[in-house]
């Protein structure tokens, strides 16, 4: 069935799929193309990639939970045998021989606590929370109160139940959102090339890739020829040539040339190996700031053996056992996590797609946002304006071969050019020998002739001479705010066509929402220098700086970083990757160049600026969360104290006083969720 330019293929690889009973009907609806005519995925493909996503996703968390479920079955266990020696404790009360049966399960459970205690005693010569804990253990044992024992493995261990409960909530909802960002991806089949769910990518599917896109997955060349800026994978700039048999890696750029690769692994796995990085580097933040409040905890641990030491002559044993219970620091093991997973939690309902943890934890110290302009600060798709031609060339030629040299290019400009060919129904060429030059514009073969498009800069780069009456007009659009691309055929200039972007709405109250936190903004462009400092100037931001090469984009974060600041960085393009890189914080948007998304750390897949300041406001409360986890801490801790001094409290009644503060910290890491769910 032939639609236009479209062709539909009605029934996508139906047999196999039928034999391999993997849903075929789903498969029914991927879209192809004849070269040169670009096409739009149908709804079915949309709802199939939704689909294959949700399975991928379930592969993912599969894989990742089998730790997670270990870890959580071990404490479950570990629950039971502390739950039965409880219960033999209290029968003891009753029956006193029995409180001795306890003892085997608690010193099992509580067994690789001591066993850190040790090591760390004999072979780092330190003392930490583990043995704290462990005196607790066997000084409540020693003292013959078996159910304060049980009472404190308990309570530890039920606090360690609560901290896995919350990190998997947490990765549920980020799963929840991921499955919202799906991907297409074009493959030979035949003489076709379909545009399909970058799930339903086979293994052994030839993926077809051209200058200007991002190779989406790792693979090894069939057929072809590209130049391939490896750049963020490498670091070096120089663009590496390929050809059959040669590997090429996922997240690089396509330069030039069109090439067909093999791929070694399906859609699926590299979505359900995707999902499973995030997922641990989510798990990673969490351990890493367990690691961090431990680390408190352990600094502690000292003071309150020389606390319990002094005690045991004045008050005697059971005053100097309870005190081991008023660890300072202790609580916020499980506290300081719980915070951090459910600020990421908190992120995900908001919309945000934060894919690594630590981001949230250094925004709380930028102080410096840049912002690339075309395609983040304006909208992703310009509008072509006027539009000059020189010599015999019509507006429609000139922009029926730019068309076609833009042909599937995702850049702003592509995508204004491509649509006001549309609008006026211009043919579409086929074009080839495509050579994208990253930040200055693209050459290609079209109907035999020779097709640039770009800026100035690519145009004297390929010595092209610029008539002085275009050179005014050029000065006349700049001035007007307007981007003004070039278009030579063959080796004299075809025209110009003047580009207008539409700043986005939400632009101009976040950055006075920035300024307002102290935060710097500046705008760096790859576009000429008038309309970057109009938009600044309008905009009322200070800092911008034009004409940036990619490789300068990072260089002026680096600076900017030397000079001392903590810079977050806000880019959609393939020209921002290296920058994003370098920032201390990435944020990019829904829609970007694949080596944008996958670069950043964060992405807004509602692609609503106004979220740039939301994630500030994440990270402050992330701040105040964890600040009152630690007065919460220290509050109880010398309540303990207090306690044990003052009404001589047992050891059961500092572990109430010490736990009730601990509940509170978990009330407290948990309050923004629920003051969010009240108000929304
Ligand atoms: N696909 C393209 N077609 C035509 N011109 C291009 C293309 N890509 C880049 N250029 C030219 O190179 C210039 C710089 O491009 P680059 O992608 O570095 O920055 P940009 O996307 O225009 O701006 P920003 O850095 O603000 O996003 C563009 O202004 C344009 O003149
Ligand atoms: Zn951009």
């Amino acid at each position: 069935m032939i639609l236009g330019d479209s062709l539909i293929i009605s029934v996508y690889d139906y047999n196999e799929r039928k034999r391999k009973k993997k849903m075929p009907w789903l498969y029914a609806s991927a879209t192809a193309r004849r070269a040169g005519g670009g096409l739009q995925i149908n709804p079915w493909g949309r709802w199939l990639t939704w689909w294959r996503h949700r399975a991928a996703q379930d592969a993912a968390a599969d894989g990742h939970a089998d730790d997670h479920r270990r870890q959580e079955q071990t404490i479950d266990r570990d629950l039971i045998i502390c739950s039965v020696s409880g219960a033999l404790a209290v029968a003891g009360l009753i029956v006193p021989p029995l409180k001795f049966l306890s003892v085997p399960g608690l010193l099992y459970v509580a067994a690789p606590t001591l066993r850190d205690a040790y090591r760390e005693l004999y072979r780092e010569r330190e003392v930490s929370m583990a043995m704290v804990y462990s005196l607790l253990i066997l000084g409540t044992m020693g003292l013959g109160r078996f159910v304060a024992s049980s009472i404190s493995v308990g309570l530890r261990l039920l606090g360690q139940k609560l901290l896995m409960q919350t990190e998997r909530t947490s990765k549920q909802s980020l799963l929840d959102i991921l499955g919202e960002q799906p991907r297409t991806i074009w493959v030979q089949q035949g003489e076709m090339e379909l545009q399909i769910p970058f799930e339903a990518l086979r293994l052994g599917d030839v993926v077809i890739t051209q200058a200007g896109d991002t190779v989406p997955v790792d693979g090894t060349i069939v057929f072809g020829l590209a130049s391939i800026d490896q750049h963020v994978l490498t670091g070096e700039s120089l663009p590496v040539e390929k050809g059959p048999g040669d590997e090429v890696y996922a997240a690089t750029v396509m330069l030039s040339g069109k090439i067909g690769f093999r791929v070694e692994k399906a859609g699926q796995d590299t979505v359900a190996a995707q999902i499973g990085e995030v997922l641990s580097r989510t798990a990673d933040f969490s351990s890493a700031v367990q690691l961090r409040a431990q680390a408190i905890g352990d600094r502690s641990a000292p003071y309150v053996l020389a606390l319990s030491a002094v005690t045991l002559p004045v008050l005697g044993p059971v005053s100097a056992v309870s005190l081991l219970t008023a660890s300072f620091g202790y609580d916020l093991r499980i506290t300081a996590p719980t915070s951090a997973l459910n600020f990421l939690r908190l992120a995900s309902r908001q919309g945000l797609l934060i894919k690594d943890g630590r981001a949230l934890e250094i925004l709380q110290q930028v102080d410096t946002v840049v912002f690339d302009k075309t395609g983040t600060l304006t909208l992703a798709q310009p509008h072509v304006g006027e539009i000059t031609t020189c010599g015999e060339i019509t507006e429609d030629q000139l922009l029926t071969y730019a068309a076609a040299a833009e042909h599937r290019q995702l850049h702003p400009i592509a995508l204004a050019i491509l649509h006001e060919a549309k609008r006026r129904g211009l043919p579409a060429l086929d074009m080839e020998d495509a050579a994208y030059e990253v930040g200055y514009g693209i050459k290609v073969r079209v109907a035999g002739r020779t097709i640039r498009v770009g800026s100035a800069r690519y145009m004297a780069l390929e010595e092209i001479a610029i008539p002085p009456f275009i050179q005014d007009r050029q000065r006349l659009g700049q001035a007007r705010g307007n981007t003004v691309v070039y278009v030579a055929v063959d080796d004299q200039l075809g025209g110009t066509m003047e580009l207008q972007a539409t700043t986005r709405p939400e632009v101009r109250r976040m950055i006075r929402a920035l300024r307002r936190r102290h935060v710097s903004v500046y705008v760096i462009s790859g576009d000429q220098e008038a309309p970057t400092r109009k938009l600044a100037d309008e905009l009322g931001v200070d800092h911008y700086m034009a004409e940036t090469l990619p490789e300068h984009k990072a260089a002026i974060i680096e600076r900017l970083q030397r000079e001392g600041k903590t810079v977050c960085f806000v880019g959609d393009g393939i020209n921002d990757a290296i920058a994003l890189k370098q920032a201390n914080v990435s944020v990019s948007l829904r829609g970007a160049a694949g080596v944008a998304t996958d670069t950043a750390q964060i992405i807004l897949p509602d692609q609503n600026l106004q979220q740039v300041d939301q994630l500030f406001d994440l990270a402050a409360g992330l701040r105040a969360n964890m600040r009152n986890n630690v007065v919460i801490t220290v509050i109880s801790s010398l309540l303990t104290v207090g306690a044990v001094y003052i009404w001589h409290v047992g050891v059961v009644g500092s572990l109430v006083i010490y736990n009730l503060g601990l509940a509170s910290g978990v009330t407290n890491a948990t309050l923004p969720l629920l003051r969010q769910q009240a108000e929304g």
